[in-house]
């Protein structure tokens, strides 16, 4: 008995002694943090510089790229934001970190992985990214893509056909983007027909453009739940739930069985490996380079998370962005007129959909595009690298940016969402002025490069986005053609300044994670 008394006093006094190693563990790093960090001299809230739970609350809220612009506004170009997380807005900055320097990516990349498997997003380091680039550079050069050109135009038309014949009334304008996008997509990364707008048009579900939209939501939600509790989440009896649990399974199977098929095709191996100068799609591109022996080659795993990626990374941050650009016509006819005048001065058909190389020489049409990608580029997330070790080469030197010294292992970055509102470079960042981007006299050359300059919708340095020249060409096309053909509104009810309003997770999205739009066809 007293050998029992004994040992539940050693218990008792064991457990008081753990509280209180750990309480003071805690305090001392809270102390550290807030005190004694290299990065203490950076301006921040207290509550941000001691703990990483701040950034995790607000990104749980899908509010962190408003929360850390409010920050950006108080505290000046550079915010500690974590015990070692610093967020810069500043063009010098981004040049330091992105081009010159090309850091590494920081881990929050691996949430993004596509059937479990790295891609070129996920790809942290330099020398392992690059190998992947090589791999589909040259399939997005502007003369390599714009040889799609016919197929986007195809698309862009089926796409006025089918909210011609739709029953007059209000569609999701974003989800109805993501059926073209798709489409596109399918020509381009996969050699396919067109197939979403026309189970669009028929009311049916298209399982790939579901997943497509649910893709991001689920990467982030995987990551930041614990792996057990993830897989029991699998058993969730919920329709939409389950659709998203299995968005990644879904675009997995879909990509794997068109590897097979390609693979199948016995006519296709002669062609695969003298096509690449043609209009060659993405996947058979690389199953030549598997072919041809190249030491770039990916593996048939590699190209299907490869493709995974093209898929989701080109179709929802095109039809977001484009979402919240239709958004602006409908409350905008100012808008509409102008680019009306300027356009029926070139297309003599409606119907017919301009070349590419006619619409990048319309001013006001070139002007739209630069404000909408401004306020709404959907990559609203901070694009995070990691400061490296002091080592050799050309990180011997500390690490600086805006004058403060940042140590190795610190997580830097800036979200394009900050850098396109600066007031000093963008006057009245809040209005949608597409007029900002036109010469107002003939010496004002140097402003308007100074807004080129901080313009960043598809990121900076060797990880910027490789799809840029697509997503001009679609966008141009498609807002000439939906312009020229349809008068746009929206019912209040259904699509304010509330339902539109921003929330981000990696991606920014409306509220309502939809735009309502009625596509009245345009009196002749
Ligand atoms: C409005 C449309 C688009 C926006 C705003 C956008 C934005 C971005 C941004 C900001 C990045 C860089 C992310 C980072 O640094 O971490 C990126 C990367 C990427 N984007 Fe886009 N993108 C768009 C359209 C497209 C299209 C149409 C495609 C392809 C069909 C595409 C494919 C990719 C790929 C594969 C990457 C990863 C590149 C790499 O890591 O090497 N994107 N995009």
């Amino acid at each position: 008995m007293a050998h029992c008394d004994l040992l539940s006093a050693i218990d008792g006094d064991v457990l008081v002694g753990v509280v209180w190693i750990y309480a003071a563990y805690t305090g001392i790093t809270l102390v550290y943090n807030a005190y004694f960090s290299p990065l203490s001299g950076i301006p921040g809230p207290w509550y941000a510089a001691v703990s990483d739970t701040y950034i995790l609350f607000v990104a749980a809220r899908f509010i962190q790229c408003n929360t850390l612009h409010s920050l950006f506004e108080r505290y000046g170009p550079i915010v500690r934001v974590g015990p070692r997380r610093v967020v810069f807005c500043d063009r010098a900055a981004v040049k330091n970190v992105y081009c010159t320097h090309r850091l590494e990516k920081s881990p929050f990349y691996k949430a993004l992985m596509a059937d479990d498997h790295d891609h070129s997003m996920t790809s942290l380091s330099e020398v392992e990214h690059n190998k992947r680039r090589r791999t589909f550079a040259s399939h997005y050069t502007m003369s390599h893509i714009s040889r799609f050109e016919p197929h986007i135009k195809e698309c862009v038309t089926r796409l006025v056909e089918v909210l011609e014949t739709r029953p007059l009334g209000s569609v999701d304008s974003i989800h109805t983007l993501r059926h073209l996008l798709v489409d596109i997509i399918r020509t381009t990364v996969f050699g396919m027909s067109p197939l979403a707008l026309n189970n669009f048009a028929s009311n049916m579900k298209d399982p790939i453009c579901d997943a497509v939209r649910d893709f991001f939501l689920r990467a982030v939600l995987h990551s930041s739940i614990p792996s057990l509790i993830w897989s029991a989440l699998a058993y969730l009896p919920h329709m939409r739930w389950k659709g998203l649990y299995q968005s990644d399974n879904v675009l997995a199977s879909f990509v794997r069985q068109r590897l097979h098929e390609l693979q199948a095709d016995s006519s296709q191996p002669g062609q695969w490996s003298s096509s690449c100068d043609r209009s060659t799609p993405l996947m058979l591109r690389m199953l030549a380079q598997q072919m041809s022996g190249s030491k770039d080659a990916l593996s048939d795993q590699d190209i299907v998370s490869e493709c995974i990626s093209h898929l989701v990374a080109g179709v929802d941050t095109s039809a977001v962005t484009f979402g919240f650009m239709l958004w602006e016509l409908s409350r905008r006819p100012d808008v509409v007129q102008r680019l009306r005048d300027e356009l029926d001065e070139v297309v003599p058909d409606r119907r017919t959909i301009p070349d590419h190389s006619v619409l990048a020489k319309q001013p006001y049409l070139s002007a739209f595009l630069n404000e909408g990608f401004r306020m709404y580029g959907a990559v609203s997330a901070l694009l995070e690298r990691v400061v490296p070790d002091k080592g050799g080469g050309a990180h011997a030197h500390s690490f600086d940016i805006l004058g403060f010294e940042i140590p190795p292992g610190t997580i830097v970055g800036t979200q394009a969402w900050s850098m396109h509102r600066d007031p000093d470079v963008f006057p009245s960042p809040e209005a949608f002025w597409p007029e900002r981007w036109l010469p107002s006299h003939p010496d004002d050359g140097e402003r308007l490069a100074k807004m080129s300059q901080h313009l960043m919708p598809f990121g900076a340095g060797t990880r910027a986005c490789p799809g840029r020249y697509q997503a001009q060409i679609v966008f141009r096309a498609t807002l000439a053609a939906l312009v020229l053909n349809f008068d746009l509104s929206a019912d209040p009810r259904e699509t304010s300044e509330t339902t539109m309003a921003p929330r981000d997770a990696f991606m920014v999205q409306p509220a309502a994670r939809e735009c309502r739009l009625t596509f009245a066809p345009r009196p002749q």
